[in-house]
């Protein structure tokens, strides 16, 4: 069988790995980038200088695969698909049209950021944030003597991941969001405010709930305005989320409400020969139990992997997500998963919370290895399961935050939770912890 994968990065490289280690599968990746596997996760660290530089930041190469047996076409973009005849046909960077015939096909061409529309958009000194390439760009942006100012537009994970390392630049930063408060689409206000309040006690101004109307300036921007302000500023960085890139297959297979490819739990679109995954397809939420959208690094490589054991020949289900995540920002740590009370709205499901507040360790504990720990359980009303949880702390509680994902996945209730069996010591933890202390609270 030949099994042709458009995509190498997290997505297709899973799919892909794990085809060539069951099969002697052939196998052609093709991908317009010149470089793969690279963890936009580490753009904010390194512009931030928390880390040493970029280097790190890629887990695999071409040789990899080529050892394995693919052939794997780099900086050649495929800019059309023959579904009826199977048959990719793309472009090489000389300027070569090339065609591979496929048996099975696997859409792995990721997301798109997406772009505000504004006037002025196409001035000197706007950037995005999602390639390898637009992380070198900021980069050397930042290194520039006259840049002093940097507006972020959208407070989302990638805008306060990159206000951090702009401020860590010694940049003064303006961080701007619709909303009334940062990570609005993950965390109700209780937890969010927290954040906010890291964020401006690093210096970094922030602009809740107002609307970009424009860029200005002459060749380079100048100035952000919005529906409430003129922000003077030398460089803006637009985040303000992803959308599915769709381009290559929309006119052809079953697509979500947002242009994602449809899938069933088995990674295949509604063309049985073709698979989609990663942030180019959907994905399916427990919480919610059904399709969602939600565009992570941590659903686009367990998505590669349900396709590829499928194309394998395994027949693997998707056991579905939860849109786990987590941000640490200064001393700042937030972690949740599932659905926040604000989402949970959002989505329809009709939910009750509990809340909680101590520290992580007994107070005799020393106290600078010691922190309060904030925690809410969102659960549904009526089936009592568990939907969403959210934890805030400068302690590194982020590991808890696997458990209430197993939870959501596995339906369990907030009843149950009430004396689950978490271990206890005075190194780490309470007897009566906060999880424990929030459940009990449930009626
Ligand atoms: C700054 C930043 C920080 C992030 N941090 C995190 C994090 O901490 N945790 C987390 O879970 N997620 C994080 N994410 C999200 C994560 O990076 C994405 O969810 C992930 O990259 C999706 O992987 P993918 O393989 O589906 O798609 P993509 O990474 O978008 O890759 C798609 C690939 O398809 C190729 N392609 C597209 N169209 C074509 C075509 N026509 N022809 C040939 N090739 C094509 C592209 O060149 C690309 O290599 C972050 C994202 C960014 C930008
Ligand atoms: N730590 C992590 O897990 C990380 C995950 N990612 C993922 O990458 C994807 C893209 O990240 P982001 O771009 O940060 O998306 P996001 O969805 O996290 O945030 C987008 C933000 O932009 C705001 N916004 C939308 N339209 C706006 C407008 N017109 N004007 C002003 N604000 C506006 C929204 O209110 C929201 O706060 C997400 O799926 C995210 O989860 C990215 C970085 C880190």
């Amino acid at each position: 069988m030949k099994v042709v994968i458009v995509g190498t990065n997290h997505a297709g490289i899973h799919a892909a790995n794990t085809i060539l280690d069951n099969t002697d599968d052939e196998v052609v990746m093709i991908d317009r980038n010149s470089n793969l596997s690279y963890l936009g996760c580490g753009t904010a660290l390194w512009v931030g200088r928390q880390i040493d530089g970029y280097e790190g930041l890629f887990y695999t190469k071409r040789e990899d695969f080529e050892a394995k047996g693919a052939r794997i076409l780099m900086e050649t973009a495929v800019d059309s698909i023959d579904f009826d005849k199977k048959i990719v046909h793309a472009v090489t960077k000389d300027g070569q049209a090339i065609e591979e015939s496929y048996d099975k096909l696997v859409l792995a061409t990721g997301s798109k950021p997406i772009a505000p529309n504004l006037p002025g958009k196409d001035l000197e000194g706007i950037h995005f944030l999602k390639l390898f390439q637009e992380g070198q760009a900021v980069d050397q942006d930042m290194a520039r003597e006259e840049v002093k100012t940097v507006a972020v537009l959208g407070a989302g994970y990638i805008g306060v991941e990159i206000a951090e390392a702009a401020a860590r630049r010694g940049k003064k930063v303006i961080l701007l969001d619709a909303m009334d408060t940062s990570l609005s689409n993950y965390y109700d206000p209780e937890f969010a405010t927290l954040m906010d309040e890291n964020l401006r006690a690093h210096g970094i101004q922030t602009q809740f709930g107002e609307m970009a109307q424009g860029y200005e300036g002459e060749g380079r921007v100048e100035a952000l305005v919005t529906d409430k302000g003129r922000y003077e500023v030398d460089m803006v960085i637009n985040a303000i989320g992803f959308g599915p890139n769709n381009d290559l297959g929309k006119d052809h297979l079953e697509l979500f409400t947002n242009g994602a490819y449809l899938v069933n739990r088995r990674q295949q679109t509604s063309d049985p020969d073709v698979y989609a995954v990663g942030d180019c397809a959907t994905v399916y939420s427990n919480a919610l139990q059904d399709t969602a959208y939600i565009a992570l690094a941590s659903n686009a490589v367990r998505s590669g992997l349900v396709a590829g054991f499928n194309l394998a020949g395994q027949d693997v289900e998707h056991v579905g997500v939860q849109g786990s995540n987590g941000i640490s920002i200064f001393e700042q740590k937030l972690v949740s998963t599932g659905y926040s009370v604000k989402s949970a709205a959002r989505f329809g499901l009709d939910v009750d919370y509990v809340d909680f507040e101590d520290k992580q360790k007994y107070p005799f504990m020393p106290e600078d290895e010691n922190a309060p720990v904030k925690i809410r359980i969102v659960f549904e009303k009526g089936s009592r399961r568990i939907v969403g949880a959210q934890l805030a702390s400068t302690y590194d509680m982020s590991a808890t935050i696997h458990m209430f994902s197993l939870a959501i996945q596995q339906k369990v209730t907030i009843d149950t939770l009430k004396l689950t069996d978490f271990f206890f010591l005075p190194h780490f933890n309470q007897a009566h912890n906060y999880i424990t202390m929030a459940a009990l609270q449930a009626k």
